[in-house]
């Protein structure tokens, strides 16, 4: 599991996260929602350790990760598996060499286990025939199916995701999300996604967090988010005329149900 308690980052006195604090479960989907510049992107880094925090503590297990150690923080590191916005390929190394790059910086196993464990992951995310071709001969859903794959390469217990379905069109996202959903149940992993996607909310959110003006403004579960009355998130998730049509027919089936049931 990991925590952020009490979080604080500000840039150049301008505080982008207002002392947040929420619970990341694994073998759950856990996203952070909230519209540009509200500072998903600050608090993701942050629980990675890219940004340094200006207060507060985020755990991983018992381990406070912002005060530990170098040699815990490696340690820590080694069990995250992250996919970036664009995919983050390597462009002038094959499918096959991208997957493996984790497993030569960061073990020492043969030259036929590493082979292996690269074939094990790509079969997973249904990559067949690809090992020899570069990220510019790929399709944008083949580029983050690779960028999963070399996610989960090391086995992580935690996986980062920004953006995973930026780019894509809207059956592509539906696979890649699902794609998440099922590696994170799988394996027990626990998965951090950033997204704007509201389909993905819907397809995979076990945990939703909404983040307003760097404060975590609301949480819950995607079927929460129909019958909130949070007034910010909801102007949010249901910024469109179809969304809100979409929300309004909901809520009377669920009123139809409840009357049903009496
Ligand atoms: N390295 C930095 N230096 C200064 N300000 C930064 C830095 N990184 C982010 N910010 C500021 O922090 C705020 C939150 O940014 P963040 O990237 O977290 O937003 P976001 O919610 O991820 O937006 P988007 O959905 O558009 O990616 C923004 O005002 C941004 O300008």
């Amino acid at each position: 599991m990991i925590q952020a308690i009490d979080v604080c980052k500000s840039f150049d006195g301008r505080l982008v996260l207002d002392n947040i604090s929420a619970q990341f479960e694994p073998g759950k989907t856990n996203l952070i929602i909230g519209q540009s510049g509200s500072g998903k992107t600050v608090l993701l880094k942050s629980l990675v350790g890219l940004h340094q925090i200006d207060s507060g503590r985020i755990m991983y297990g018992d381990i406070c990760f912002n005060q530990s150690s170098l040699k815990e923080k490696r340690q820590i590191r080694q069990e995250m598996g992250m996919i970036f916005q664009g995919g983050a390929l390597l462009d002038a190394s094959t499918v096959e060499e991208n997957v493996r790059f984790p497993l030569d910086l960061f073990t020492d196993m043969s030259t036929k286990e590493k082979k292996e464990r690269v074939e094990f992951c790509l079969c997973r995310v249904n990559i067949q025939d690809a090992n020899t071709k570069f990220p510019s001969e790929l399709s944008g859903g083949m580029v983050k199916r690779v960028a999963i794959a070399r996610a989960i390469v090391m086995n992580p217990k935690y996986l980062f995701c920004d953006e995973p379905n930026s780019g894509l069109d809207p059956k592509t996202s539906v696979m890649i999300d699902n794609l998440i959903k099922e590696i994170t149940e799988e394996y027990n992993i626990t998965t951090i996604v950033n997204t704007h996607d509201m389909n993905s909310v819907m397809e995979i959110g076990d945990t939703i967090i909404f983040i307003h003006h760097g404060k975590k403004w609301w949480q819950g579960t995607k079927d929460d988010i129909l019958h909130s009355d949070n007034k910010e998130l909801e102007r949010f998730v249901f910024a469109s005329a179809m969304a809100k049509k979409v929300k309004s027919a909901t809520c009377v089936q669920h009123i139809n149900a409840t009357d049903v049931g009496k």
